[in-house]
């Protein structure tokens, strides 16, 4: 399954963020011709007053396919069909009263939705520089762990950003069947510095699942008029831990084949799951 990892910059305004993603997925599909692209978290609108956080966020149709369709909802399945290919949304605001979830929508090659999972950790934290984030000001938690099969033979398991810091989900999305991660993110560049690699590379060789980690990039600002810089370095990664495609900084994006073989050589000749002498629980 060949895979791009979509790096982006996003503002406040959702217009200006579909047209750049607009080009951007235009322009990886004609040069990569991918079987399935993802963007990053909250491509949508990336900092601005909790105002415009709820100004860019839509009401979802329901399950049954019940209720009208957004404009972010009805880009990505347009953009999905159009390409014919697979659209993982990265994330955008989900309405839900006077809070939003943090939601990822995956779209088949025909635009119609598969899944879609809610963000189950939310960043409220303080940064060793000081800087605070209180997520869960302005969303609530998902609760559901979703994978989705893509394919004969590869099935995703989605997580978004402050996720990659809780083993226990990804021990539980392999327990599901996946065999393939897909973590949209707007990491911090200070912790992205100290841990994005290494929390990605320990999910991938832990899980022994491929990772298909996307994240933004560049300056935003905050609720409070401050700046606020995102990591960047998107990355695919193998089972085994390798890094076989990456973007740096700036937008762009990166492509690479995800294999189940490999998937299935690391697991018969290491079978961690089968060699698990303690179960993980949740709180
Ligand atoms: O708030 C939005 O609109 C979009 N969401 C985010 O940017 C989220 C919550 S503030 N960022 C993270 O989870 C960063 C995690 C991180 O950097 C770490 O785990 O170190």
């Amino acid at each position: 399954m060949r895979t791009t990892v979509i790096q982006m910059a996003p503002g406040a305004s959702a217009p200006e963020n579909m047209q750049h993603a607009r080009a951007l997925i235009t322009a990886a599909v004609r040069a990569d011709r991918p079987d399935l692209v993802i963007l990053p978290e909250m491509w949508s609108c990336l900092g601005g007053t909790r105002d415009m956080k709820f100004a860019a966020a839509e009401t979802l149709p329901g399950p049954d396919g019940m209720g009208e369709a957004g404009p972010l909802y009805s880009f990505l399945s347009g953009m999905a069909r159009t390409h014919g290919i697979i659209l993982h949304g990265g994330s955008i605001g989900e309405r839900h009263g006077d809070r939003l979830f943090n939601t990822s929508l995956v779209f088949d090659a025909h635009g119609h939705e598969r899944a879609r999972y809610r963000k189950i950790h939310l960043f409220d934290v303080t940064t060793p520089g000081g800087e605070g984030y209180r997520e869960s000001d302005t969303y609530e938690p998902g609760s559901d762990i979703v994978t989705v099969p893509l394919s004969a033979s590869m099935t995703a398991g989605l997580a978004i950003c402050y996720d990659i810091r809780f083993p226990a989900l990804f021990h539980a999305l392999r327990a599901r069947g996946a065999n393939m991660l897909l973590v949209p993110a707007a990491f911090t560049v200070e912790t992205g510095l100290a841990h994005w690699e290494t929390l990605l590379r320990a999910r991938a060789i832990e899980t022994q699942c491929w990772m298909v980690a996307c994240g933004t990039t560049g300056t935003h600002m905050d609720e409070n008029g401050q700046k606020r810089r995102t990591y960047g370095h998107s990355m695919i990664i193998d089972p085994w831990g390798t890094i076989v495609a990456q973007v740096s900084d700036g937008p762009g994006w990166s492509t690479a084949r995800l294999e189940r073989d490999v998937v299935e050589t690391i697991r018969g000749r290491m079978p961690v799951m089968a060699h698990h002498r303690l179960s993980i629980h949740t709180p």
